[in-house]
């Protein structure tokens, strides 16, 4: 196992509220990831302290040594200094390599850390916490915030750390030969330190801003990726390409405006080197001509003062991104700190089944919402039976499915399954009593055997094949070139929509939950297709407690209830025949339709416009 591998196998879960309030964002919380790495950082600092010490009085003995050189000092002496000389470059090149290979090592496995968080709080706030998320912001956290913490912890915080040992160290040194040239290094100096802070509200505004643009260009790409079809089919791909065109230029000039700050730091800062420098050089010239100094102390006194600045420079030289590099810290600490939209804090044991669903005067809005999307809602599924919810679009179905399966909890009243409030049960177990067919399904681009194993993990070859026979894929299957190990495509893109769907519903039988949400697509399938998915439909609810959200007429004839939804609030329960014959809303519904698929009365499909026309 590599060290990253173990790294993602041993990294624990980040839990949400981990930082303090006020310490949420930006230094303290790369700090907190920092105290779990302790030691390779001490290692790291002390590595590039050496790298940078050793730099410096390699630098200083050189110029000594042309100077006693210059002086006709003894050919044994100067082959000493050489030698200590050569010593000091050996040393300082094996710190570089341990520096850059520790630093490196601590910042990789961080990195891969931070990866598995984030994965995880994708995990922790889906789906529900998703919704009101675009992907391509996700996926810009995912990928291209996390990668820019890399310059942190790889050079930043190790150099912070090393211009704070190395330059106060060398300072000495120049003051252990001259007080009065340490002095005048001094302000120049500590005014180099300062630096990065002249401009730090700037550039934390620059580095907001390519964050944020950047995540804005990704949002444009993605949403291109996935609507490529839609684009092409209504010939929108100019515009598109124009709206990513806008966000790229946004981009560079964001880009531009963090370079052109970063520039002025890079003079501020080399004009205080060559102050200090020329500081140390006017009055070791002083001094030398009052007597003060050695004339020998000279030139290494001013290479000594002006390698001070080195790690510093080489501080300022990262710092610069520090805008950068903390927005994209303050994206990854919102997301890591981003609460679930369900806490999964229930211990209930499971309930026996079979099991009966009970909604007991539930009531809910979507976050951030100014109304109610369902109202007092009181219904119950008796174990094994199946309620169809009927209502027109918007009228809380699919809402009353998600909060079931817990997507959201409603802020009023409770959802039961056999008695236990779904709140109460650990969330692995709601997902073991609770299986979805959702209405747009999502197929991962793999075999349809990796796709059904999704659900069940290790399913034997027999409940796969019992689960492909149930939900009437096994037939398309035999026609596909590979069967099961067929690639389906990206989002499933080479079966058909009808095909797509009796894939869900397999892979919903394949789960075998005891209770099913069945949310019925409401895209049109051609007749064959759509008495195809029906049929997988009516096998899958075969003793299961089944809610399911239906679009077509044969799906509420064949539950066992149904009940007729308006504005979110539930105006009447009951079967087919009675609700035909006592709520005008659901007479309504079923008649509209009934105009494009079957009729009122029977099983027969009414005849599309295009076939009425060909009569
Ligand atoms: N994520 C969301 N955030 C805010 N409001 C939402 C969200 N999802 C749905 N709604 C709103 O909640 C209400 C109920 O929507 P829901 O999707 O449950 O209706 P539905 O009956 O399933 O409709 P359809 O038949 O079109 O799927 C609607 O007013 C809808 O706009």
């Amino acid at each position: 196992m590599t060290v990253l591998e173990h790294e993602t196998a041993t990294a624990e879960r980040w839990r949400a509220g981990r930082l303090p309030d006020g310490a949420r964002r930006g230094l303290p919380g790369m700090l907190t990831v920092l105290a779990g790495h302790r030691t390779t950082f001490g290692l790291s600092v002390l590595a590039g302290a050496l790298n940078q010490g050793c730099g410096i009085a390699a630098n200083t003995l050189g110029a000594y040594v042309v100077v006693r050189a210059l002086g006709g000092a003894d050919t044994g002496d100067l082959w000493r200094l050489t030698g200590l000389l050569l010593a000091l470059v050996v040393v300082r090149a094996v710190a570089t390599w341990v520096e850059a290979w520790l630093s490196h090592e601590l910042s990789f496995r961080i990195l891969a850390r931070v990866r598995q968080w984030i994965y995880w709080a994708f995990h922790r706030i889906a789906p529900g916490g998703l919704l009101r998320r675009r992907a391509g912001d996700l996926v810009s956290t995912a990928l291209q915030d996390s990668e820019s913490l890399e310059i942190f912890y790889a050079h930043t915080s190790i150099y912070i750390a090393v211009a704070a040992i190395v330059p106060p160290a060398a300072l000495a040194v120049l003051a252990s030969w001259s007080g009065w040239l340490a002095l005048a290094l001094l302000p120049w100096l500590a005014a180099a330190y300062t630096v990065p802070f002249w401009l730090r509200t700037r550039a934390a505004a620059h580095g907001r801003a390519v964050r944020e643009r950047t995540a804005a260009v990704n949002v444009e790409v993605v949403d291109l990726i996935h609507g490529l079809r839609e684009i092409a089919v209504f010939g929108r791909g100019a515009d598109r390409r124009d709206r990513i065109a806008r966000a790229t230029r946004d981009l560079a000039a964001a880009q531009r405006a963090q370079a052109a700050r970063g520039g002025l730091e890079t003079a501020l800062t080399g004009l205080l080197v060559s102050a200090g420098t020329l500081s140390v050089l006017a009055l070791g010239v002083a001094l030398t001509s009052a007597g003060r100094l050695d004339l020998a102390a000279l030139a290494p006194a001013v290479v000594l003062g002006a390698g001070t600045f080195g790690p510093v420079l080489t501080l300022l030289n990262v710092t610069r991104v520090w805008g950068i590099t903390s927005a994209a810290a303050d994206r990854v600490f919102d997301l890591l700190e981003e609460p679930a939209p369900v806490p999964d804090d229930g211990t209930a044991p499971p309930p026996a089944e079979p099991v009966e669903v009970a909604f007991r005067g539930v009531s809910f809005r979507y976050p951030g919402a100014a109304g109610w999307a369902v109202e007092e809602i009181d219904l119950v599924v008796p174990a094994g039976r199946t309620l169809a919810l009927a209502g027109h679009t918007g009228a809380g179905k699919s809402t009353l499915g998600h909060l079931l399966l817990r997507w959201f909890d409603p802020q009023r009243g409770r959802i039961t399954l056999n008695g236990a409030d779904v709140r109460d049960l650990p969330h692995a177990e709601l997902t073991r009593l609770v299986g979805h067919v959702p209405q747009d399904v999502f197929l991962l681009h793999d075999t349809i055997r990796s796709n059904l194993e999704l659900a069940a993990p290790g399913a034997t070859p027999e409940r796969i094949a019992a689960a492909c026979d149930a939900a009437l894929v096994t037939p398309f299957l035999d026609r596909l070139p590979d069967g099961l190990d067929t690639v389906v495509g990206d989002r499933g893109a080479r079966l058909s929509g009808g095909e797509r769907q009796r894939v869900a519903i397999a892979r919903a039988l394949v789960r075998d939950t005891p209770v099913l949400v069945l949310d019925e697509s409401s895209s049109q399938l051609d007749v064959l297709s759509e008495r195809e998915v029906q049929a997988a439909l009516d096998r899958a609810r075969a003793g299961r407690t089944t809610l399911v959200i239906a679009h077509r007429p044969a799906t509420l004839r064949a539950a066992d209830a149904i009940a007729v939804l308006e504005r979110g609030r539930v105006v009447d329960v009951g079967t087919h025949e009675e609700l035909l014959a006592r709520c005008p809303a659901y007479e309504r519904l079923v008649r509209s339709q009934a105009d494009t698929t079957v009729s009122l009365t029977g099983a027969d499909e009414a005849p599309s416009p295009r076939e009425e026309g060909r009569r």
